[in-house]
């Protein structure tokens, strides 16, 4: 018996688990892997919406054969042209050789490239409606959230919004499929690692794409991503969770975060938290940028509002774990934070100075003088630390704001 999940009556949940891959993109650590979500609407005519990457393709097609077995797929609806959505398009046409594609002008540009001429093509525009008897889907542009050709699919009769990869995260579905089936505060999480990493880039088109939802008053009553869980107990939690990240908006806490090779930076970190943690401050995380992927390190700086910095000089640059983490801080785009500087130096230096320029360059409000140690922090030094700690306290408290989870 195959498994495939009903969301409604004539709507199937057809997604894949990947246990396998380790780095999604080559890039981001997949601890608990992660689903390539694809739907099945089984009316009048057979829609299915985005696929599977290729490797899963056998399990995707058996699926599909399980619930409509002798019947054909009408239509495949590619919200997405990511691999990993798209790369058992060609299984679908091959299977279902009469088989419609649906797409926006810019998703058969990238269709071609990446997989060649194929042939029924059904080019949608924003707002056009495909009936397939008792379901009628509307779609809606959304370009950039997360690719040119990105777009959301909506069921009118249900209300179910096939979102693409807006809303999705990491971590394999492990029997419960929806939101009220597992434990939100890890897919939450990971929902965010996956936001802030890929998507968060383009917050300023995720408002975007929001904006158009709201004025649509379309009433989503299922949010079902292309990642994660489908979200049909409340949707509105993980709408309002990309409202926020998407505006820069923030939680009260703290991320330290350096780079150090033998212990001399981290005893400052250590000695900011604590004092932070005296100020009253009680979300506060630490991070070795060399220990901990910088996946993990960025999520959390999309949720809190203080980001301290710390580095070693390392042949006259920053440390290099640390040249990562402030590489993807700044192609983010991140605004909105308060930043602190530490850090320790044997001779002419490196570290601080080059945490000073990316100061500079991304002009959040500084909060006390940078610090920089010979060799290792002294009374002076710690001195100096403990200011970073207190205006940063003293920012957050004045500041605090009742923010609590949305999805609990
Ligand atoms: C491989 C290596 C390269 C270094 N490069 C520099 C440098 O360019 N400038 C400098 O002032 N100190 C340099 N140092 C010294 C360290 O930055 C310094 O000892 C620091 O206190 C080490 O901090 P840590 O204990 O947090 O690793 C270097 C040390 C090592 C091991």
């Amino acid at each position: 018996m195959i498994n495939t999940v009903k969301i409604t009556e004539a709507i199937h949940f057809i997604g894949v688990n990947d246990r396998e891959t380790y780095l999604f993109e080559n890039l981001w650590p997949l601890d608990k892997g992660v689903s390539y979500n694809s739907y099945l609407i089984n009316d009048e005519k057979v829609a299915v919406i985005d696929t599977v990457k290729n490797t899963k393709m056998d399990a995707f097609i058996e699926k599909i054969e399980s619930i409509i077995g002798g019947r054909t797929v009408d239509y495949l609806i590619i919200n997405h042209m990511e691999p990993d959505h798209s790369g058992a398009i060609k299984a679908v046409k091959e299977k279902y050789p009469d088989v419609m594609i649906v797409g926006n002008k810019k998703t058969f540009e990238f269709l071609e490239n990446f997989y060649g001429k194929m042939k029924n093509y059904y080019i949608i525009d924003d707002g056009d409606i495909l009936d397939l008897g008792q379901h009628k889907l509307q779609f809606y542009l959304t370009p950039m959230v997360h690719w040119p050709e990105t777009m959301m699919t909506f069921e009118t009769t249900k209300k179910v919004l096939f979102s693409g990869d807006a809303f999705g995260g990491f971590g394999t579905l492990d029997g419960g499929v929806f939101d009220d089936e597992v434990n939100l505060e890890f897919y939450t999480n990971e929902i965010r690692r996956y936001y802030s990493n890929i998507v968060g880039k383009y917050g300023a088109m995720v408002q975007k794409a929001l904006k158009k939802l709201k004025d649509a008053d379309i009433d989503t009553k299922v949010v079902a991503p292309t990642h994660g869980p489908v979200w049909r107990s409340n949707p509105s939690c993980i709408i309002d969770y990309y409202d926020r990240w998407s505006r820069s908006a923030t939680e009260e806490g703290v991320v330290i975060v350096y780079g150090s090779m033998y212990g001399n930076t981290q005893k400052m970190a250590d000695f900011i938290a604590r004092k932070l943690a005296e100020k009253g401050i009680k979300n506060i995380r630490i991070y070795d940028a060399s220990k901990t992927h910088v996946s993990y390190i960025i999520s959390d700086i999309w949720r809190f509002k203080g980001v301290i910095l710390g580095s070693c000089a390392y042949n006259t640059g920053l440390f290099p774990a640390m040249e990562t983490v402030l590489h993807k801080i700044e192609n983010s785009q991140l605004k909105n934070r308060y930043l602190g500087i530490f850090g320790t130096a044997s001779w002419s230096g490196g570290g601080v100075s080059n945490l000073n320029q990316f100061a500079e360059r991304i002009k959040w409000e500084k909060l006390g003088e940078s610090v920089e140690a010979k060799s290792s922090p002294k009374e002076e030094e710690f001195e100096k630390c403990q200011v970073i700690a207190e205006e940063m306290a003293i920012k957050l408290i004045e500041e605090r704001v009742d923010q609590p989870p949305l999805c609990e």
